[in-house]
């Protein structure tokens, strides 16, 4: 399946260096991993970390899972090395941290052919996020909360409103430029409502979906990205009574005491297809 076109309700972050969590991802339910050579790798563990990755990639076993691998940034010691050893991985794209311009997208552009995303997470970067989402190898924005809230000196709140305008406009750019975005992680782990909350925040704003932490979080996130039967359902019926009414020479259906247009009709169309793309990865 086209890799825009995949679900993204569930990305986990899994050190590169773990083997044991290496592992467990090939059993995990979860539409995307991205496997981490940035901040979850310590300092002296960096280099192997490259090769334990590249081994487990090479092993195989994640199945429809879309594979990331995220590099250190290209200013740092271990960029380049990374960004040429993340090439020869089997792995469908590559993720470059605190992402602030088109120059930096176009140095890694450089060193690999594989599709490329952006971490959003530094003021600047969320100034620029229209153009980095304009970058021609542009595939894909994350959220970096953690950065972000580090950077603006913003205090961590349920209803994440220092955080608000900058997912908006990272939002706003990613729908501008065809781009998927997936949310920034909830760091307790072990409180699932708090998760939930967030995810449904997450969801009702646009996200495609959230970026995990741990296993123990993936249920959650699945529920909340994918459409409900509900949705499912109610998508269905509209279609139907559109086709109906413009059979009849009307441009306008009413379901349920609602107005259906055509575009609707394209938001019903894209929740089936969403439905569709998520029944395809667990066959
Ligand atoms: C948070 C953790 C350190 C907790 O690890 P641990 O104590 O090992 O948890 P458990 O004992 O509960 O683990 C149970 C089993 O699950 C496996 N596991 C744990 N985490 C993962 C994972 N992320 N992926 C796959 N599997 C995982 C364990 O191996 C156990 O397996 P088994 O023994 O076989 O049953 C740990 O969860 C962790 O390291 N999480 C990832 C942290 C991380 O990636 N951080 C960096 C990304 S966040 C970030 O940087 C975002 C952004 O840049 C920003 O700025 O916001
Ligand atoms: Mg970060």
């Amino acid at each position: 399946m086209d890799l825009a076109l995949r679900p993204y309700r569930s990305v986990l972050y899994i050190p590169g260096s773990k083997d044991r969590a290496l592992d467990k991802a090939r059993t995990l339910t979860v539409d995307a991993i991205i496997f981490d050579l940035e901040d979850a790798v310590a300092p002296g563990e960096k280099v192997s970390a490259r090769d334990t990755l590249a081994a487990a990639l090479a092993q195989g076993g994640y199945g429809r899972r879309t594979r990331i691998v995220r590099i250190n940034g290209l200013e740092t010691e271990w960029g380049e090395a990374d960004a040429k050893a993340a090439d020869a991985m089997d792995c469908d794209a590559i993720l470059l941290p605190k992402v602030e311009s088109t120059a930096q997208l176009d140095a890694l552009a450089r060193l690999t052919d594989k599709p490329l995303w952006a971490m959003m997470e530094t003021p600047a970067g969320i100034l620029n996020a229209q153009a980095i989402g304009a970058h021609p190898r542009l595939m894909g924005m994350v959220m970096g909360t953690n950065d972000l809230a580090k950077e603006l000196s913003a205090r961590f709140r349920a209803d994440r409103l220092p955080m608000m305008s900058a997912l908006g406009h990272c939002l706003l750019a990613a729908k501008a430029t065809d781009c998927v975005i997936v949310d920034g992680v909830y760091n307790a782990f072990k409180d699932d409502a708090g998760l939930a909350e967030e995810c449904h925040q997450g969801r009702d704003m646009g996200f495609d979906g959230k970026t995990l932490i741990h296993p123990a979080q993936l249920e959650t996130a699945n529920a909340a990205f994918a459409p409900t039967e509900a949705e499912v359902e109610l998508a269905r019926r509209q279609i139907e009574a559109y086709e109906a009414a413009e059979k009849e020479g009307q441009g306008v259906a009413v379901v349920d005491g609602k107005i259906v247009e055509n575009l609707h009709v394209a938001t019903a169309k894209s929740t089936l297809a969403k439905a569709e793309a998520i029944a395809a990865l667990s066959e």
